[in-house]
């Protein structure tokens, strides 16, 4: 599993480690990882052309140290400064081993760029001159490599201000930054390789895990199973008007492994659900009937929200659900009712799943959408410890938070998701997750992994609609190990 840690972390580990090594070993580790990275991305090393662009701070001493190795080995290595002050002895370095002071123009033609304007350290929007030298290495069509982090992304939460590098390569140090895992800054990173700097045994538990294939252990039917053990999941979704959500919801916990799928709502959308999944067992109640709801027989988990309109009705409904005992997810509309009635959640005993997307947590914290969707790293975070559920929030890094545990973030995701529908099928399929006896934060996770896998194999370069993610659920499923 891939992990990291925020800046402080990864300042406090390195301090401790520091004060048992010889001065300036940590950086000379980092250069060389980071001069063998870039030795490996070029066809020759010597005679190519290799600019660095150093900022003020070490992440420019890095920079000169790997432009040194590279020097030495026959490289053409110009140093373009952009800082008031230089890393002296890295400059004093690169221009011992044959490097050169140069200027922005030697971007254009350079073979590789190794970007050295800010790492760590950086912060809020790049100012100039970096801005500028970070805008003309996005123009050259030789490689960039950045080091530690793409200067203009904020190492802790990916956020991008003004301007960013992209890289083709990222060579981190030590540990992955949380910035590197999530929009836009992931979108920065290129690939993303981390170069063994000694600090593993000095760092605490990582803040952020990326969800891996090994991961996902959605419950498998053994000789034993039968309907009920697999899990029974209900759903309260759709409405007298709106009855795709109600479908497509059905549909992802249908393809989700349930046993039996209940579905819970009014006639017009039991009838299209009915005719779509005859696999559900369906029963009709009247608006808002939480009665009905609690009638429509025994469930290991609850799914609400989808398409359920955000009346008193619906209001009625999920105050049905989160009373009872078994887990629930609660999803769109659902979330909408919830943030009117926050006072439903801490009375739970059981766990709570809310997968809210940036304007419905907004709304869960009173919060700007345009904030949540800068930081959301922070938000997620603050959403679980405040609502005290999982929260899974989507968007184009989907996060999912639950408190005093790591971030989980998902990796599959792909942008062609980003059409109306997909969300439902994502809360059918944890749904079913739940009800077969997943953790919350275990179930939430596995679906998000699913969910963005079976979309990039539905999708495969070409639009998507929310059915399709449905259909590549068992594809999905098979590119786990052991199913
Ligand atoms: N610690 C260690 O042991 C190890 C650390 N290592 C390396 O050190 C890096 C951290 O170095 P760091 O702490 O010196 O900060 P760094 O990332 O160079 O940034 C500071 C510079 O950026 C500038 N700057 C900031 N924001 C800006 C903006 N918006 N726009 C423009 N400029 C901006 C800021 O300018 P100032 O604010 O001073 O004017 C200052 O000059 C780390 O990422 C890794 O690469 C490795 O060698 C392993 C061992
Ligand atoms: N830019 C994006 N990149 C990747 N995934 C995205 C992007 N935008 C949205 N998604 C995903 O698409 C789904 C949309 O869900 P949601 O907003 O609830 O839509 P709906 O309510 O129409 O079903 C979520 O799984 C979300 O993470
Ligand atoms: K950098």
């Amino acid at each position: 599993m891939r992990y990291a840690h925020e800046v402080d972390k990864v300042r406090a580990a390195e301090a401790a480690l520091l004060a048992r090594l010889p001065e300036g070993t940590l950086m000379q580790r980092a250069a060389a990882g980071l001069a063998a990275v870039c030795a490996s991305l070029l066809p020759r090393v010597y005679g190519a052309d290799v600019v660095l662009l150093v900022g003020g701070g070490d992440n420019g001493g890095d920079a000169l140290y790997a432009g040194e190795r590279l020097a030495r080995r026959g490289a053409r290595v110009v140093a373009v400064p952009a800082g008031s002050r230089t890393h002296p002895a890295g400059l004093a370095a690169l221009l011992a081993a044959g490097g050169r002071l140069g200027d922005a123009a030697e971007i254009d033609t350079a073979d590789l760029v190794i970007d050295g304007l800010t790492g760590i350290g950086g912060g809020g929007a790049l100012r100039e001159p970096y801005a500028a030298l970070a805008r003309r290495a996005n123009e050259t069509p030789g490689l960039v490599v950045a080091c530690d982090v793409p200067s203009g992304v904020d190492a802790n939460s990916g956020r991008v201000e003004g301007e960013a590098v992209r890289a083709d390569v990222t060579v981190t140090f030590g540990t992955h930054k949380p910035g590197l895992f999530i929009d836009p800054g992931a979108a920065r990173c290129g690939v993303v390789e981390l170069v063994d700097i000694g600090l593993g045994p000095e760092l605490p538990d990582p803040d952020v895990t990326v969800t891996g294939p090994d991961d996902v252990d959605p419950p498998l039917p053994g000789p034993e199973s039968d309907k009920y053990r697999r899990g029974v999941v209900g759903i309260v979704a759709g409405g007298e008007q709106f009855t795709g959500a109600a479908v497509l919801s059905t549909g992802g916990a249908v393809h989700g492994g349930a046993g039996m799928v209940r579905f819970v709502s009014v006639a017009p959308a039991v009838a299209v659900v009915r005719r779509r999944w005859p696999e559900a067992v369906t029963t009709v109640i009247e608006p808002g009937d939480a009665a009905g709801l609690a009638a429509a027989g025994r469930v290991q988990a609850w799914v609400v929200g989808p398409g359920l309109g955000t009346g008193d009705a619906a209001a009625a409904l999920v105050a049905a659900a989160l009373g009872t005992d078994v887990p629930v997810l609660v999803d769109a509309d659902g979330l909408t009712v919830l943030a009117r009635h926050r006072d439903l959640l801490p009375g739970r005993t059981a766990p709570t799943v809310l997968t809210p997307h940036a304007g419905e947590l907004a709304r869960l914290l009173d919060a700007d959408r345009a904030d949540i969707e800068a930081r959301r790293l922070e938000h997620v975070r603050r959403a679980a410890a405040e609502l005290r559920a999982t929260v899974l929030l989507k968007g184009s890094t989907t996060l999912i938070a639950a408190a005093g545990r790591p971030v989980r973030v998902n990796p599959t995701g792909t942008s062609w998701l980003a059409t109306a529908g997909t969300g439902d099928v994502l809360s059918g399929l944890i749904g079913a997750l739940l009800a077969g006896g997943m953790a919350a934060l275990d179930a939430a996770a596995a679906g998000a992994y699913l969910h963005g896998m079976a979309a990039r194999l539905a999708a495969d370069g070409a639009p998507l609609a929310a059915g399709d993610v449905i259909g590549a659920l068992p594809a999905a499923f098979r590119t786990l190990a052991g199913t």
